[in-house]
Order: C-alpha cells, then sequence, then structure tokens
C-alpha cells in the first residue's frame, strides 16, 4: 500500500466527524451509522476525557465503529492510541502535539494516514517534515469538548497554512452556522464533535454540514 495522495487526503477530509463513548448521548455505533447515511466523509475514533472506557472496551468499541466504517468505505482513524490502531489496522492515527513525535509515529504506521494537530508554522513544518498526511487546525472556535485546548485561534492559522500545500481540517467549535468561513479560510474540510455527536438527528446534522464543503 501506497501514501495517499494529497488529492485523496482532501477528499476524505471533507466531513470529518470525531467521537468516542463519552460524546454520545445515544450509542456512538448508532450515530456513526446515521452520521454516515448524512454524508460525512472519514471518522476519527477519539477515546478521551473523564469516565472514557479503557482496554478490552475500548478495543471492542473500536472494532465496532471501524467495521462499521469498513462497510461504508469510509477511512477509519485512531486518535493518540498508536498500538490500538495497529492491533486494529486502522487506515490511520491523529496525534497532537503531547503525544509521540510524529517522526517516530511515522516509523510504527508505515504507509498509513498520519494526521498531527498544528497550532503555528514551526509545528506545521516539523510534521511537514515528518511526512504528514493532513493538518488538523485549531480550536477555530470555542469548544466544550476538550478541556485543554490551546488559545481560541480563529481562521488565522488556517490563513498562515492554506500555501504549505499539505491538505488541513479546521477544528473547534465548527457547526452548519460557521463552517463556510472555516472552508473560506483554506481549509479542506470541517471536523466535528458536539455538532453531529449531540445533535438529536445525526443524519441530518452531517447533511447540513456536508452541504456548507463547497470543495
Ligand atoms: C479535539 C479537539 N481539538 C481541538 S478542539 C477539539 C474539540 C472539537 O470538538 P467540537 O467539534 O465539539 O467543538
Ligand atoms: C485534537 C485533534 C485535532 N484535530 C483533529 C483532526 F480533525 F482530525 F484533524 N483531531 C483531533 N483529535
Amino acid at each position: 500500500m501506497a501514501r495517499i495522495s494529497p488529492d485523496q487526503m482532501r477528499s476524505w477530509l471533507k466531513v470529518y466527524f470525531i467521537a468516542g463513548s463519552t460524546n454520545c448521548v445515544q450509542d456512538s455505533v448508532n450515530v456513526l451509522e446515521e452520521a454516515i447515511r448524512g454524508g460525512i466523509t472519514i471518522f476519527q475514533y477519539r477515546e478521551k476525557g473523564s469516565n472514557c472506557l479503557e482496554g478490552e472496551e475500548k478495543l471492542e468499541l473500536g472494532k465496532r465503529l471501524q467495521r462499521i466504517c469498513k462497510e461504508n468505505g469510509m477511512p477509519f482513524i485512531v486518535n493518540d492510541d498508536i498500538e490500538m490502531a495497529l492491533e486494529l489496522d486502522a487506515d490511520g492515527v491523529h496525534i497532537g502535539q503531547e503525544d509521540e513525535d510524529a517522526q517516530e509515529v511515522r516509523k510504527k504506521i508505515g504507509d498509513k494516514i498520519l494526521g498531527v494537530s498544528v497550532h503555528n508554522l514551526k509545528e506545521a513544518e516539523r510534521a511537514k517534515r515528518a511526512g504528514v498526511d493532513y493538518f488538523g487546525v485549531g480550536p477555530i472556535f470555542p469548544t466544550a469538548t476538550k478541556k485543554d485546548t490551546r488559545a481560541v485561534q480563529g481562521t488565522a492559522m488556517l490563513e498562515q497554512l492554506k500555501d504549505f500545500g499539505i491538505p488541513m481540517v479546521g477544528i473547534g467549535g465548527i457547526n452548519a452556522g460557521n463552517a463556510a468561513v472555516v472552508m473560506n479560510a483554506g481549509a479542506d474540510g470541517v471536523s466535528v464533535i458536539t455538532a453531529i455527536s449531540h445533535a438529536d438527528d445525526a443524519r441530518e446534522a452531517a447533511a447540513k454540514l456536508k452541504g456548507k464543503i463547497f470543495r
């Protein structure tokens, strides 16, 4: 398997749903199924926060969510947990700046998709040298989902990175009402947790977001 092309990565990044058991009011498996019907293009399993699953339970939920992605031809990305990503043979991983160094992770995962959270040009340069497939840029807007985010940065970082030539997705407080702002700043897509996972109708929420993505 070769590395994913930037164009293929950009098309996957359009509507990037991220969730774990702690983000979903209903069962995360059902939420994912509905979100896929609504038109998300890629999914990240992010099992974090207080009372998140661990060990076997975390792995089992990962397997269930991965199966749904596989059935729908959708990339399944694992957040942070490289070992679990390899055990599941996930399509890729997403790491933050506090996680293992991107260079090391690239060695471990081979040609799988590697996403890195970047907050400034220095982090972006470093990630680019490590062979990253996409940047996660944010938090664009205030968010209650992740307690320890860096400062809310608006679209400034997206504007600075749009000429980097690396596919990138905005994240943080994004919804159908502000997704166009993120796209206009140069993002290849939007990444959301709450906008879909807390929606009464996840399918409709995903569809509304999809309608705002014009690339
Ligand atoms: C994981 C993460 N990283 C930066 S903001 C954020 C949380 C995004 O969640 P929401 O879409 O609910 O604002
Ligand atoms: C902290 C994160 C920042 N960005 C992303 C993504 F949207 F995938 F790029 N995922 C994360 N878990």
